[in-house]
């Protein structure tokens, strides 16, 4: 009898451990669309749970004839909604927010998106303070900044549990490898650090399969500016989207792994890092191993060599100033 139950209490939480449910907030946008798509044929989903201000169960509905075995559901644009969208939440995934148009850098964007990331936080630290949080949204290097501080006031801060994501920037970085070398992108690891802007993001090629690569500055270039060129093919209908709900949905990916019970499972994002903490840069992207917790393990940058150094250096000023701009506003614009 004792064993019998047992048994079935075992049987009960390896199941619940296959059973997640991740939410979306924008699923109605650019990206919101095709990520609730890429996260509707994933099978680690158990629940997929669509919000936004406009759009979501119509997004939902269209979805939710895929036929794979999750449910989906579209939540009305109230705050109970919302709530409701988040409770019982193991990931949620943020794309809300206006995307850019061409001459606009990434933190042109931040007085309107900054007040869209707040409010969403709030909601996040009242209904799913455990959740993992996926910060999509740009300026990234300052709304992840804000989600801290809205969950350091609240009280449910885990720095283990909050990351932006900079999946892009590795993905775009192996693929544009790949082009030049004629290769298969599937073996161009490459190592992206800092954060998601410009030069605040960092390609470490010297750690690579071609470590000359570093002194190819257009090279570089390419891959800090990668999103530039999706704005300007775009002409003012926004920006990356289908990439990016690529990188976002590899990201997911890899976090219901590491939460399944997956040893070993590392990508790059933007976290609470003590690497640069010294220098006053509280958030940081590097590699970053993945497991039940969230944040694991955060690896150090590693060897770079001088061309590298130099891009570092410029990267820590930008960074440095997103993030206290991010923080400066919750402080001035604390919300309701
Ligand atoms: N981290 C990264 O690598 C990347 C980030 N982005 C960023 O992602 C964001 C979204 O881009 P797109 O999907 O192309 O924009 P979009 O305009 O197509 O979609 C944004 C969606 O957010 C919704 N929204 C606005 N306020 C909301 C709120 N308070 N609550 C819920 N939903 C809300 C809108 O209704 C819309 O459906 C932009 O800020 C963009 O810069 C874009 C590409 C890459
Ligand atoms: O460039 C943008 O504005 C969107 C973005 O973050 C990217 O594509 O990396």
């Amino acid at each position: 009898m004792f064993m019998a139950s047992r048994i079935q209490r075992r049987a009960f939480s390896v199941s619940a451990r296959n059973l997640s449910k991740v939410t979306v907030l924008g699923a109605a946008g650019g990206i919101g669309q095709p990520l609730s798509l890429l996260l509707k044929l994933n099978p680690r989903v158990s629940e997929l749970a669509l919000y936004d201000i406009r759009g979501a169960p119509g997004v939902a509905a269209d979805v939710s004839h895929v036929n794979t075995k999750s449910t989906v559901t579209g939540y009305e644009a109230t705050p109970s909604g919302l709530a409701n969208a988040l409770k019982g939440s193991e990931i949620v995934l943020i794309p809300a927010g206006v995307p850019r148009k061409p001459g606009m850098t990434r933190d042109d964007l931040f007085n309107t998106n900054a007040s869209i990331v707040r409010d969403l936080a709030k909601a996040c630290a009242e209904s799913c303070p455990d959740a993992n949080i996926l910060v999509i949204s740009n300026p990234v290097n300052s709304t992840v900044p804000i989600v801290a501080e809205i969950f350091k006031a609240r009280g449910v801060y885990n720095p283990k549990r909050l990351f932006g994501v900079t999946t892009l920037d590795v993905v775009r970085a192996s693929r544009f490898v790949s082009e030049l070398k004629k290769t298969d992108p599937a073996d161009e690891n490459i190592v992206v650090v800092g954060g998601h802007s410009g030069v605040t993001i960092v390609p470490l090629f010297s750690q690579s399969n071609h470590p000359e690569l570093s002194s190819n500055a257009e090279l570089v270039n390419r891959v800090q500016f990668g999103g530039d060129e999706v704005v300007k093919a775009k002409d003012g209908a926004g920006s990356a989207t289908l990439s990016m709900a690529m990188a976002g949905a590899r990201l997911a990916e890899s976090m219901l792994r590491a939460i399944q019970g997956e040893k070993g499972v590392v990508e790059p994002a933007f976290v609470d890092s003590p690497l640069y903490k010294d220098q006053g840069i509280d958030f940081f992207s590097s590699k970053i191993e993945l497991g039940p917790s969230g944040v694991e393990k955060i690896h150090p940058v590693g060897k770079v060599d001088a061309n590298e150094e130099k891009l570092l250096e410029a990267c820590f000023g930008d960074l440095k100033k997103n993030i206290e701009k991010g923080k400066a506003f919750v402080a001035a614009n604390p919300g309701k």
